[in-house]
């Protein structure tokens, strides 16, 4: 049998006494880490200076890419793991933990068709999370968004862990590609623009709202609906150009590290913190929705409103809504039947 834990020479390095340099000392999991967005987001995290240890967890193929992954001279422990019965381990002491564990899907699919093997295997890693790190920030990845976070909502609820402050669903690819889309559309530096998305993570449920992007362009009203349609279609434009081959993956490893980044920054006390995400929330009649959170010490510290809407924006809000309640309300009753 292969060896299921791996302590990389960077373990061995700071049992040493090399230090990770990161302070406070921050431990986050990546759960599907061997996977196609678990492996560049391995790479990601073991850059990041806020991380002093990284667990990689995945029901195979952990060993290969924490041994590769230790040998980066930064700071950080990298350890693998790989099976069942090793993920209380993995998960033991995390401050944030990263769900990209799952299926992608193939051309013709939504991300719905992923629901029957996603929510499973959502739902068994989430029972595990309120068993051994029921404090950890909670980064959803895993399709379809709109339904895994209220999975797991539900999951830690059963548990008695639940912290809506600690439970995100990471939409910040979304708002990674209304940035560089509309950045070349307005003709600005991308480096400069900013672009909520809200709603939530799948076709007519992305929201981008174009009325309150920076800097401001002078865009006609067919340019804001390509850039929308653009936008809510992004996934698919992967999924088709990849052939079979699945979704994103390193375009969301970059989203997933941006986000995992402000979650550690926001542990950290830095102030203005402020990212998308889909989030338990009183924004609109809906329990979950995406939209502009300021991350703290304590996870979520304020959802943001949605500030004021173009009448396309409202009427895009209006029709998103009766698919995002049922996706939420699909999610709900599995973790309960299953
Ligand atoms: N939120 C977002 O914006 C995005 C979400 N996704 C979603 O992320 C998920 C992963 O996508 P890829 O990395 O491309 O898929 P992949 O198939 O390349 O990798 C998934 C990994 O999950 C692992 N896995 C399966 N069951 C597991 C379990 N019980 N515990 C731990 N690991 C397990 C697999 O072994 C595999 O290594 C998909 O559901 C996809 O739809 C993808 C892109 C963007
Ligand atoms: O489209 C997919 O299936 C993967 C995904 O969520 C994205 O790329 O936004």
């Amino acid at each position: 049998m292969l060896r299921s834990i791996l302590r990389s020479s960077t373990s061995n390095a700071s049992r040493r006494g090399f230090a990770s340099g990161a302070s406070p000392e921050r431990k986050v999991a990546i759960l599907g880490a061997a996977g196609g967005i678990g492996q560049p987001l391995s790479l990601l995290m073991k850059l990041n200076p806020l991380v002093s240890r990284l667990a990689l967890y995945d029901i195979a193929g952990t060993p290969g890419v924490a041994a590769d992954v230790s040998h980066i001279n930064t700071g950080s422990e990298v350890v693998g793991y790989m099976g069942d019965e090793n993920l209380g381990k993995a998960l033991e002491g995390s401050d944030v933990v990263i769900i990209p564990a799952g299926v992608p899907r193939k051309p013709g699919m939504t991300r719905d068709d992923l629901f029957n093997i996603n929510a499973g295997i959502v739902k068994s890693l989430c029972t595990a999370i309120a068993k051994y790190c029921p404090n950890a920030l909670v980064n959803m990845i895993s399709n379809p968004v709109n339904s895994t976070v209220p999975i797991a909502a539900e999951v830690f609820k059963m548990a008695g862990t639940y912290d809506e402050k600690r439970l995100f669903g990471v939409t910040t690819l979304d708002v990674v590609r209304a940035k560089t889309f509309y950045a070349g559309k307005a003709k600005v530096n991308v480096a400069e623009v900013n672009v909520p998305v809200v709603g939530g993570h799948a076709g007519i449920t992305i929201l981008p709202l174009f009325s309150q992007a920076t800097p401001k362009a002078n865009l006609s009203d067919d340019e804001i609906v390509a850039l929308t349609k653009r936008t809510q279609d992004g996934g698919t434009e992967v999924v088709e150009a990849k052939a079979g081959k699945g979704s994103a993956t390193l375009s969301m490893a970059y989203a997933g590290a941006v986000f995992a980044d402000a979650c550690l920054k926001g542990l950290n006390g830095a102030p203005d913190v402020v990212e998308c995400s889909f989030v338990q929330s009183t924004v609109t009649e809906l329990p979950f929705f995406a939209s502009k959170v300021r991350i703290g010490k304590n996870g979520v510290e304020e959802v943001l409103g949605l500030g004021a809407l173009s009448d396309f924006e409202k009427e895009g809000l209006e029709k998103l809504k009766p698919e995002l309640k049922a996706s939420i309300e699909k999610g709900i009753k599995f973790a309960h039947q299953n």
